[in-house]
């Protein structure tokens, strides 16, 4: 527990009403979540802000909060005004924590595609070489195999810390976490320090936050300055990039001292990589490839498939090395590394045609997803799949391009429309299918805004030897409408579908 005074100690305070020595129960930027004798810091977000809930925190018992324009409270409770709550918060919360990063090993994944993937990899690596591990992440949270929900892929940094805390208070040694660009530019990893960083690729998507390629890959590159800055308590910093992203020059430029945090490559490219994959075969839904390492091959066999989780594999891998796991020791690990809930999931209720659930909501990752599908099947390929409302719009027409140049029949239905009416999204997704359909008369291609109906359609569609591949929301198990969240779950959709067609 800490005391106002010591807290308000770590940050510029412009004025403090009431008595600073107080004991802080806890904190939070949650009216909703303030506890008796809690401190509630007010900050401006996207939709409403803080200050407007001073008097419900206040009700609720807080001791002290944080305010940087004229609130109203009873004497009881202390005033801080600061220029920037925000900074306030970045500069107290991990202070309050007892930066748990400090006491334990941090491997951060940030990209585009294939964090949540990469971060599983690491974790189920580390386990097998007999370490206690965390992950944070989209899915959830994970201490070994208790599971802690997430709402955000990087938490704000009061979860997060919060999350943290526990992990190092269960004895964690290793935490495996995702580093999203939003967490990078809206501080939600203040006061974290990593030790290995690892970068995945970088492609469209998050338009609507960053505006330009550019702004974002500075944005994923803030992770790449973050592990190589002085003054950082733990030592053996290291940074692995993969080499054959267009934007691999941007993170690398980000470590700033290259004696901090050792500088690593992985390709499945270019031979002269620190890591690099080549002879790779595709059995189906597994894989085979070679990796070189310091001049010596080794033969890595996983269960995952797609060319694209060869590069996950190499960026865990990466890390492990540098947190001094034997190599041998990894390739024996990555034999028995299952699946990631929700990344091409198999649906198998004993048909003749494969059903597949994927997170791809991208433009990249649902080309990726789809010509994995071309090296397995055997007839045609279905694919279901939309974009989610209140976010990069720009990605839609070129996700129902991809969706067009590469599937036999596609079905553009709704994702998460949120705030958005379903029906115009799909309209915006559907352009960039009857684009494509114009040079492509054998594409068969139906909107169905109702994505419960999108799944029955395909399965219905489906014949022998053919893939249905339901892209867009994997694990999810929720639809978000306008006005409410649902129950939602592609995985039950495509179960109950195969049910009515075998009746
Ligand atoms: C744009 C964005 O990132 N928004 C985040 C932000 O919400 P916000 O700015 O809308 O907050 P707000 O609702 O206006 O509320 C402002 C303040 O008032 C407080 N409040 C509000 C209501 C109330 O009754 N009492 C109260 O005190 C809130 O707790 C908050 O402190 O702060 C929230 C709490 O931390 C986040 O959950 C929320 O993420 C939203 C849900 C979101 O969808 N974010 C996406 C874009 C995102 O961050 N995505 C990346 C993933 C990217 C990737 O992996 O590809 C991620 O890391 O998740
Ligand atoms: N390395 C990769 N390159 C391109 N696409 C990928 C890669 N890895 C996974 N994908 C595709 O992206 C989807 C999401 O993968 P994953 O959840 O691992 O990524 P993520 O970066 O965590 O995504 P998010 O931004 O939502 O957190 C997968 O279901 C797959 O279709
Ligand atoms: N991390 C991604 C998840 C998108 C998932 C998709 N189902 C959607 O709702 O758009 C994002 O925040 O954009
Ligand atoms: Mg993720």
């Amino acid at each position: 527990m800490k005391t106002l005074s010591e807290l308000i100690r770590m940050t510029p305070v412009v004025k403090v009403l009431g008595s600073a020595d107080v004991e802080i129960k806890d904190v939070t930027a949650d009216s909703r979540k303030v506890v008796e004798g809690g401190l509630f810091i007010c900050l401006s977000g996207a939709h409403v802000d803080g200050h407007d809930f001073v008097k419900a925190a206040v009700e609720k018992g807080a001791a002290a909060i944080v305010a940087s324009r004229d609130i109203d409270v009873p004497s009881s409770v202390t005033a801080v005004y600061v220029k920037d709550t925000r900074k306030a918060m970045e500069d107290m919360v991990p202070f309050f924590f007892d930066y748990p990063t400090r006491k334990m090993r941090m491997i951060a994944l940030t990209g585009t595609n294939g964090k949540t993937t990469t971060t599983h990899v690491a974790a189920h690596i580390l386990h097998h070489a007999g370490h206690k591990t965390g992950v944070i992440g989209t899915i959830h949270a994970l201490i070994g195999d208790k599971e802690i929900p997430t709402h955000n892929t990087t938490p704000d940094v009061i979860d997060l810390d919060r999350i943290l805390a526990r992990m190092a208070e269960e004895k964690v040694e290793y935490v495996c976490m995702e580093v999203s660009s939003h967490s990078l530019v809206l501080g939600r990893v203040a006061g974290c320090e990593f030790d290995d960083a690892v970068f995945t690729n970088l492609t469209e998507d998050h338009l609507d936050f960053h505006k330009t390629m550019d702004n974002y890959a500075k944005a994923k590159a803030i992770l790449f300055h973050m592990v190589s800055a002085k003054g950082q308590i733990k030592k053996g910093k290291s940074a692995w990039v993969n080499m054959d992203d267009p934007y691999a020059h941007v993170m690398e430029e980000g470590v700033d001292d290259r004696n901090i945090c050792a500088l690593h490559t992985y390709s499945m490219i270019h031979p002269e990589a620190d890591l690099y994959a080549h002879d790779i075969h595709f059995t189906g839904k597994s894989s085979s490839f070679k990796v070189t390492y310091e001049g010596k091959d080794y033969d890595f066999e996983t269960r995952l498939a797609g060319r694209f989780n060869v590069y996950n594999t190499l960026g865990a891998v990466g890390a492990c090395l540098s947190e001094g796991v034997p190599m041998e020791t990894i390739v024996e690990g990555m034999k028995d590394f299952k699946s990631v809930p929700g990344r091409f999931e198999l649906i198998d209720e004993g048909q003749p045609f494969t059903v597949v659930v994927d997170y791809a909501h991208t433009p990249d990752g649902l080309e990726k997803i789809l010509t994995t599908a071309e090296e397995i099947t055997k007839g045609r390929i279905i694919v279901v799949f939309g974009c989610g409302g209140d976010r990069d719009r720009m990605k839609r027409p070129i996700m129902g391009r991809i969706a067009a140049r590469n599937a036999d029949i596609a079905l553009v239905t709704s994702d998460n429309p949120r705030t958005e009416d379903p029906a115009s999204i799909v309209k915006e997704v559907a352009a960039g299918v009857e684009e494509v359909k114009k040079e492509k008369p054998s594409l068969s291609y139906e909107v169905i805004v109702d994505r419960r109906s999108a799944i029955c359609r395909a399965i219905e569609l489906a014949k022998p030897g053919d893939i249905v591949l339901i892209a867009g929301k994997g694990h999810e198990n929720y639809q978000i409408l306008k006005d409410k969240t649902i129950h939602f779950d592609d995985r039950e959709e495509a179960r109950k579908a195969l049910k009515l067609k075998e009746k």
